[in-house]
């Protein structure tokens, strides 16, 4: 397959990597200096003994032509991503945490699968990539695409080192990762510790399992499931400091809003952890100059 990849951080460089053993990569980066990087030297992963050679461009110059997009870019650059003339002829697989994105992209008229990822990766230069979690990407299709396109389309990317599950439904996918991330993230963001911390230390915990009910309570799933869950999810990434708490530390905007704001939009009572959670971040963010207001 022709695959364009926009966005060459830790995730778009991750699959950049693994997909271009056995497909023709297309990076789609914002600056000229990574792209002349990627162009001259390929991906390098740190778990590979040599680089992978893709093709690099600007985001600007994307066209018609490829098999599938696979867009790796964080939530809060989606609203800009989306505003661009995109072309239609292909499937677009997006791959965000949260679901703040799923609104956008329903308004978007795309071909659209969306995807849920549970590698660890860290981008450590523009072409270099350290895969530090084994996992799988899970897909399942949105608008637009009929699920045999869906389940034909993981099949092509599946390989073992890069695993890629098909789902029938799309919903129950994103909210089981959804849980995940509204209670583990902003707990480990705002106190700067490891996932672990939701199950060593008793007040963390206290307040995870607010977290974790609340976010139940508004996505209609039993509490003892997701809770049991949750803690085997903080347990296996037990040493990793999450996407949040290395954003807030790296001085940068947070997924919040797609995370715990997603499920403070669909809540019918007050939710008052979220919303604690949820201001105590933007606080962070405002203090590190990424966020005006
Ligand atoms: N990393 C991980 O282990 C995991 C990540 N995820 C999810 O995957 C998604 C991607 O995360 P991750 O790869 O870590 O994020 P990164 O910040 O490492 O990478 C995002 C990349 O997208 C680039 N970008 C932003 N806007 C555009 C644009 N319009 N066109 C082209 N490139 C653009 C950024 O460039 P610049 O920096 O120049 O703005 C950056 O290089 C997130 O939703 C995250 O939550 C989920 C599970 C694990
Ligand atoms: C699963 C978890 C919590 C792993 O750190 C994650 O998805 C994240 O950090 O965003």
């Amino acid at each position: 397959m022709k695959i364009g990849i926009i966005g060459a951080g830790s995730i778009g460089l991750l699959a950049g990597a693994h997909l271009g053993k056995h497909h023709e990569v297309h990076m789609f980066v914002k600056k000229e200096e990574q792209r002349e990087i990627l162009a001259a030297q390929g991906i390098i992963c740190e778990q590979f003994t040599e680089a992978v050679p893709v093709h690099a461009h600007l985001v600007t110059q994307m066209s018609e032509g490829y098999d599938l997009w696979m867009v790796t870019i964080k939530q809060h650059a989606m609203d800009d991503f989306l505003d661009q003339d995109l072309p239609g002829d292909a499937p677009f697989l997006f791959l965000q945490n949260g679901m703040g994105h799923l609104e956008k992209l329903s308004q978007a008229g795309l071909k659209s699968c969306v995807g849920v990822i549970e590698h660890g990766a860290l981008a450590k230069g523009q072409n270099v990539v350290d895969h530090r979690g084994q996992g799988n990407i899970q897909i399942a299709v949105y608008k637009r695409m009929d699920p045999i396109q869906g389940q034909a389309l993981s099949k092509e990317l599946h390989t073992a080192h890069f695993p890629v599950v098909f789902k029938e439904q799309y919903e129950p996918m994103l909210k089981s990762k959804l849980i995940i991330n509204t209670v583990i993230n902003p707990l480990t963001a705002l106190f700067s510790q490891p996932n672990r911390s939701i199950l060593t230390n008793p007040s963390i915990n206290e307040l995870a399992r607010f977290l974790c009910e609340e976010a139940c309570s508004v996505l209609g799933l039993s509490f003892f499931e997701e809770w049991e869950r949750v803690k085997k999810v903080a347990e296996a990434t037990g040493e990793n400091h999450s996407s949040m708490m290395k954003d807030i530390t790296e001085n940068r905007l947070t997924e919040v809003d797609s995370i715990s704001g997603y499920i403070l939009d669909h809540g019918k009572c007050p939710l008052p952890y979220h919303h604690f959670v949820l201001h105590a971040i933007h606080a962070l963010e405002y203090e590190r100059g990424v966020r005006k207001r």
